[in-house]
């Protein structure tokens, strides 16, 4: 049988890490897009240059053509612009909606059939943005967010409870963004919800809220120290998370950006829920149960996800 093929829209920082994943998982043959000319094709050839030493097998072409993704079954879109220090995800709005609107055009003529994963932030915004513009099912097309705030979140609770990150299980819901909703109550440690831990006395609720807030504001810490660009290591493991659970139809319950039309009482609109990811992209929507707090805090996120994309109907009438 043929190798998968994955297409990666944006050969930066990303992509670049995307590409060597792939490698080593030997997910697929690896085609690198990118409208800078010989970023892709350097790196391409880079990453196939490591194989005789790394033991993988696939091919790994460099393109500036939109025409060589033809045929993808999985395309991870990262291209775009990242923040810097002082900004917000949605400072980018303007800028990677035109992005997206080429994107989505190209993934649309070449890679119909594709599962599409999109990382460009404002990460909500654009998936849905993604998704008009391309006109793929909404089931095929999925933003990442959630697969990696929950690994933050799950990262800081190890540290703390000095266990290994294998047995720490977290979910964090809503925008990709501050109004982010980390679920102490649905999140574990060996299989113990968060709040049973602390009346246990095995952490403070003082201790727990720090790295709930520490989970919101991941990104920006990790822009902070890089100072010239965002995380691109745990974000590219992330999505290739998601990937190989539609490749292997792993049916692997991830918390990602998906369209939502029935549950969690949302009435259209992409945003970080809980899923089912298998052959036939987002099999399932988990209509969770939230309690008062959990909800208001989840509609406040909702909310602000909807600013978004009427901003983006603003720009682009095309999407009104
Ligand atoms: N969803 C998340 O959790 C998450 C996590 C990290 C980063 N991000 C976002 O992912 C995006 C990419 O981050 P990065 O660190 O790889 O950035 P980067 O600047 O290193 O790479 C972006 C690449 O996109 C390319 N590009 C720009 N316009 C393009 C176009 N029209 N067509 C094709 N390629 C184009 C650029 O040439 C560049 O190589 C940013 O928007 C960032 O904010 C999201
Ligand atoms: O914070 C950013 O700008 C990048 C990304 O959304 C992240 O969470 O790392």
């Amino acid at each position: 049988m043929a190798r998968p093929k994955i297409a990666l829209i944006g050969a930066g920082q990303i992509g670049g890490t995307l590409a060597h994943l792939a490698a080593i998982k030997e997910l697929g043959d690896v085609v690198l897009f990118d409208i800078a000319e010989g970023t892709p094709q350097g790196k391409a050839l880079d990453i196939a240059e490591s194989g005789p030493s790394e033991g993988f097998d696939g091919t790994f072409k460099g393109t500036n053509d939109y025409a060589d993704i033809a045929g993808a079954d999985v395309c991870i879109v990262t291209a775009g612009v990242p923040r810097k220090p002082g900004m917000s995800r949605d400072d980018l709005l303007g800028i990677n909606l035109k992005v997206m609107k080429s994107v989505g055009e190209g993934i649309a003529a070449h890679a119909p059939n594709a599962f599409v994963i999109c990382i460009t932030n404002p990460l909500d915004a654009m998936v849905w943005a993604l998704q008009q513009f391309s006109g793929l099912p909404a089931e095929k097309v999925v933003g990442m967010a959630g697969v990696l705030d929950s690994a933050r979140f799950r990262h800081f609770l190890s540290v703390e409870f000095g266990v290994s990150m294998r047995d720490v299980n977290a979910f964090v819901l809503g925008g990709h963004g501050d109004t982010m909703v980390p679920l102490a109550r649905y999140s574990t440690v060996g299989g113990i919800p968060l709040p049973d831990l602390v009346e246990m006395g095995w952490t403070t609720q003082e201790k727990l809220d720090a790295i709930i807030q520490r989970t919101r504001d991941g990104g920006a810490e990790i822009v902070g120290l890089l100072k010239t660009g965002s995380a691109f290591y745990a974000p590219a493991t992330s999505a290739i998370e998601m990937a190989e659970a539609y490749l292997k139809d792993q049916k692997r319950v991830l918390p990602c950006a998906a369209y939502v039309k029935g549950a969690l009482g949302l009435d259209g609109l992409y945003v970080g829920v809980p899923t089912v990811i298998g052959a036939g992209g987002i099999e399932k929507v988990i209509d969770i149960k939230l309690n008062k707090d959990e909800q208001a805090m989840f509609d406040n996120s909702v909310n602000a996800v909807k600013g978004l994309v009427e901003a983006c109907k603003g720009i682009d009438s095309t999407l009104a």
